[in-house]
């Protein structure tokens, strides 16, 4: 079943309850900054687990110690679906325990 856009309004609700989520360039988006590298790159392969299991996958970036993320829903032409709030809220409870904020 195709996902249907979100309307800026409904991006607007589901970012009061992404503490550090923003809209940029269309996109849901978040930077977290962690302790070294390697603790980045944990992270980094934690949120690829959760990705594959849900099938939606973000811009995922590795910096030094950030690790950034960037998702709309290329099947709904690049709009913000629930599909990319289900991601970032599965991203918000598996970063905590990585001590990333
Ligand atoms: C075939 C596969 O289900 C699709 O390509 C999935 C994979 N991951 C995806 N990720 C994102 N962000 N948007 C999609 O439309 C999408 N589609």
């Amino acid at each position: 079943m195709p996902v249907e856009p979100l309307s800026p309004q409904e991006i607007d609700e589901r970012l009061t309850e992404l503490p550090g989520w923003s809209l940029e360039d269309g996109r849901l988006t978040r930077i977290y900054r962690l302790g070294s590298h390697f603790a980045a790159t944990a992270l980094v392969v934690h949120v690829a687990q959760v990705q594959e299991e849900l099938d939606h996958h973000s811009d995922l970036t590795l910096g030094y110690n950030t690790v950034s993320l960037a998702v709309h829903t290329h099947s709904a032409g690049g709009a913000v679906t629930a599909k990319d709030v289900e991601l970032a809220r599965r991203v918000e409870d598996l970063a905590a325990g990585h001590g990333a904020h």
